[in-house]
């Protein structure tokens, strides 16, 4: 929480007006940070300083791993966080390969679980590390990737967390995670979660340890309209202690994620937080 608290001051004390063309508002932006979660220890990195809807974060993590490609499909995982850039930037709605209402099209899981290859086919990134994993095999590189540039022309949106990298030593499991672009207010609250989560939930499938994850971001943002209620509001409480977040033991496979698996499966022991707050969202 600290370097959550940390990295959204440094914004207001260093961050550089940045014009965005896409959303048509201007940005307080710093480049470069990184941020470390002990997953090992249980630390669960939930902002505390305001309400934070994990189980939306989670819908969003698993719905990447499945490949769903469809607004619809995370809504009913939990989350409609993928409602307005499927059906509100007027750009994807004049997209011709925009497949109709709630499509997404191609990003996150739907390029990651089905990489298209130049020579034909196509490779599932996922399931090729967690094969690996499982037998002990790390070949240094061992990395989930949702990023396709030529494929950006066909999605509402280029993935924003793109890349997850990760790597053993002996049993123990680690994850470097990279972000290139970081909503800090709304997204990051979000992302936070899921880099944890997907580390839990591979180690878990996998049968190794949870080590450590490491998620470095690029371009961090607050957007104009949000930096009030950062500034005045969010910046001036006082964190609480983290909460716990607790797995089902019987998620044993991969198959039991893209199957059985809802938001039933974790549960937040302790989680004590201030008021919400409501940031504005930019599509
Ligand atoms: N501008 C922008 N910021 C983002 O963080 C973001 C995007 N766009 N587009 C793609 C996804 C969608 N994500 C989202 C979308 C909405 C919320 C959001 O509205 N969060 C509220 C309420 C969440 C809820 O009720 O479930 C929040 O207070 O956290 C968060 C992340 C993250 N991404
Ligand atoms: O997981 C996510 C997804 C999106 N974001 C934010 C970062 C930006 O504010 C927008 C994406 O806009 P681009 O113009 O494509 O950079 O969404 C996030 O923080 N986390």
């Amino acid at each position: 929480m600290k370097q959550y608290l940390d990295l959204c001051q440094r914004i207001l004390d260093e961050g550089v007006w940045v014009d965005n063309e896409r959303t048509g508002k201007r940005c307080l932006t710093v480049i470069n940070a990184d941020l470390t979660y002990n997953v090992g220890a249980g630390e669960f990195p939930l902002v505390t300083t305001r309400k934070s809807y994990w189980k939306s974060a989670i819908a969003e993590i698993l719905g990447y791993l499945r490949g769903y490609d469809n607004a619809a499909d995370f809504r009913q995982l939990g989350t409609k966080t993928w409602d307005a850039n499927a059906n509100e930037n007027q750009v994807w709605l004049n997209n011709p390969y925009r497949k109709g209402e709630d499509d997404m099209g191609l990003c996150y899981g739907a390029i990651g679980r089905n990489f298209p290859k130049p020579d034909g086919g196509s490779i599932d990134l996922l399931k090729q590390i967690v094969h690996d994993l499982k037998r002990g095999v790390d070949n240094r590189g061992e990395i989930l990737t949702f990023y396709h540039p030529g494929a950006f022309h066909m999605a509402c949106l280029r993935p924003c967390m793109y890349s997850h990298h990760f790597s053993l030593l002996g049993e123990t499991l680690y994850l470097n995670s990279t972000q290139r672009s970081c909503d800090v207010p709304l997204g990051l609250n979000f992302n936070m979660v899921q880099v944890y989560v997907l580390l839990a939930l591979v180690a878990q499938i996998t049968g190794k340890k949870a080590g450590y994850a490491y998620h470095k971001l690029v371009n961090s943002h607050i957007y104009e309209d949000q930096l009030a209620p950062m500034r005045d509001v969010q910046l001036k409480r006082e964190p609480f202690e983290p909460p716990r977040l607790k797995i089902n033991p019987d998620i044993k496979t991969l198959e039991d994620i893209e199957t059985w698996v809802t938001m039933d499966d974790f549960e937040v022991e302790g989680y004590e937080c201030h008021d919400a707050i409501q940031y504005p969202f930019s599509v």
